[in-house]
């Protein structure tokens, strides 16, 4: 169940009311308080916002429940997650000020003529002495926005904000959000080349398949910073830490179990990819007509059809519901509510299954918690959040601080070992496969882990001071 946080702003009137009777209309109405704050003190009438948690369908009873109330008057209602957005969520601020003319003519012109000048008789001074070294383009077409779909790129800008907002908190990344309004492959390759000189890395987020898988292989082809699908690997990385713990807690090997993989897109791909090369034997992908399946011909879809020709990949043919039969492992990248509690209990014992659409799951958390082992959700109210937060920004401070070309394979394998590893063995525990994204060594051990691989798989263009 997903819950919201409203704000409700009282008048009491209180020879007709008092607080207590306000409480109790809000608790029965199925409402939480969580904070009280006195606007206007007074004897006979008093102005408070009370902060209360509501399922996401229970703002409306709150609401009619106080409004029936004699003596209080209901002023406003506000939504604290839109009230969190007003303005935009970020904004750029100088790293230092201009307080006279000398500070003018060193910043600005003609100061500033003398380090273009520099900048220009030798690129790579656009590291040292521009934006470049700490920033990252967050770039989408606005086509696959979380499980939303294609909602264009005026409502992708709330997610790209939020990406710019978590680079900036956890890893002191500068992300800036660019939402392109064209849905063509070479327009937008074109558009991130274009723009490409003032960023050290571009982070490609929401971009539907199969599309996504062109625009990321030119651009590492014909960009020199790196250039990583969110989606796709960011997915994949904390998809490989999670089950490698969630493996440990039931006690099964990685190329003991059969995984189904459903939703093959941006993120099933590249998850499908990393399962393989962590070592899966048995690996069923699944989208929405069914398996793609040994031997299958997919001539729409370079990806499916590589995965048709990978041995792991099972023959079977059928929907979701038949080739779930016995899985040990499910994988959930598609859409909302597509896994039901019958097909769930058709896997395999002691089975792990991570249902991660966002917003809504495959499965109600409710009905899957307790008929799994191991559950886990892309989602923050959910004990195992298994979502990409926990990768870019560790990944991204780490191929910064050593400018790598590009994030490689074994960089990524690298990442999620090092995320699994933040959770120990006396940890661990059904409930505790993955770390949380306040854990502050997730960053930490990230970066040492990309800039390690980066270094000894040679694409690291600086040896950052803490390895020297
Ligand atoms: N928790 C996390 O960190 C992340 C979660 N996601 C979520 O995963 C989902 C997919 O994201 P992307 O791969 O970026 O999108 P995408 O649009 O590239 O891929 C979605 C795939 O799911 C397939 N699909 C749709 N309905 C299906 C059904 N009923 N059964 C099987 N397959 C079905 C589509 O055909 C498509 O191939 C979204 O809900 C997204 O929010 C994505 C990235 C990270
Ligand atoms: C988390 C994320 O990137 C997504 O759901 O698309
Ligand atoms: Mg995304």
């Amino acid at each position: 169940m997903a819950y919201n946080s409203i704000i409700v702003r009282v008048e009491l009137n209180h020879s007709r009311i008092h607080f207590g009777d306000v409480a109790a209309a809000i608790g029965q109405a199925g409402g939480d308080i969580t904070s009280i704050d006195v606007i206007r003190p007074g004897q006979d009438v008093s102005v408070r916002d009370i902060t209360v948690h509501v399922t996401e369908d229970g703002e409306p009873k709150v609401v009619e429940a106080l409004k029936l109330l004699e003596g209080l008057h209901l002023i406003n209602v506000s939504d604290r997650t839109f009230l969190a957005h007003l303005g935009g969520k970020i904004s750029v601020q100088p790293n230092l000020a201009i307080r006279n003319r000398d500070d003018l003519s060193r910043v600005y012109t003609p100061g500033v003529a003398r380090v273009c000048t520099a900048i220009h008789e030798a690129p790579d001074k656009a590291y040292s002495l521009t934006i470049k070294r700490n920033t990252v383009a967050v770039v989408t077409d606005g086509t696959a926005v979380l499980g939303l779909g294609d909602i264009g790129p005026f409502a992708a800008a709330p997610v790209m904000e939020g990406k710019a907002m978590l680079f900036k908190q956890l890893a002191g990344v500068d992300a800036f959000p660019i939402c392109l309004d064209t849905k063509d492959t070479e327009e937008i390759i074109r558009t991130i080349k274009t723009i490409s000189p003032v960023f050290g890395g571009i982070n490609l987020e929401d971009i539907a398949s199969p599309r996504c898988f062109d625009i990321e292989k030119r651009l590492e082809s014909e960009l020199d910073i790196p250039v990583f699908h969110d989606d796709q690997h960011g997915t994949a990385i904390v998809v490989i830490a999670g089950i490698l713990n969630a493996l440990k807690v039931v006690g099964k090997r990685m190329d003991q179990v059969k995984v189904v993989v459903n939703g093959i897109g941006a993120a099933g791909v590249s998850i499908c990819k990393m399962l393989l090369a962590a070592g899966v034997s048995k690996l069923v992908p699944v989208d929405r007509d069914g398996a793609i399946v040994r031997g299958g011909r997919y001539p729409q879809h370079a990806m499916w059809q590589w995965l048709s020709e990978q041995p792991q990949v099972g023959a079977e043919a059928g929907v979701l519901k038949d080739v779930i039969r016995g899985a040990d492992v499910f994988i959930g990248v598609s859409r909302g509510n597509v896994l039901s509690a019958e097909d769930v209990e058709t896997m395999a014992e002691n089975r792990i299954v991570f249902a991660m659409a966002n917003p809504n799951p495959e499965i109600d958390p409710a009905a899957a918690m307790p008929i799994v082992k191991v559950f886990a959700t892309g989602r923050s109210d959910y004990p195992n959040q298994i979502n990409n937060v926990l990768v870019f920004p560790g990944v991204f401070r780490g191929a910064l601080d050593c400018r790598a070309r590009r994030i490689n394979e074994p960089m990524k394998l690298a990442a999620a070992r090092a995320i699994a590893s933040v959770v120990t063995e006396n940890e661990l525990n059904a409930h505790y496969i993955i770390p949380s994204i306040f854990n502050e060594q997730v960053v930490a051990k990230v970066r040492h882990a990309v800039v390690e691989t980066a270094i000894l798989t040679g694409v690291a263009r600086r040896t950052p001071p803490d390895f020297r």
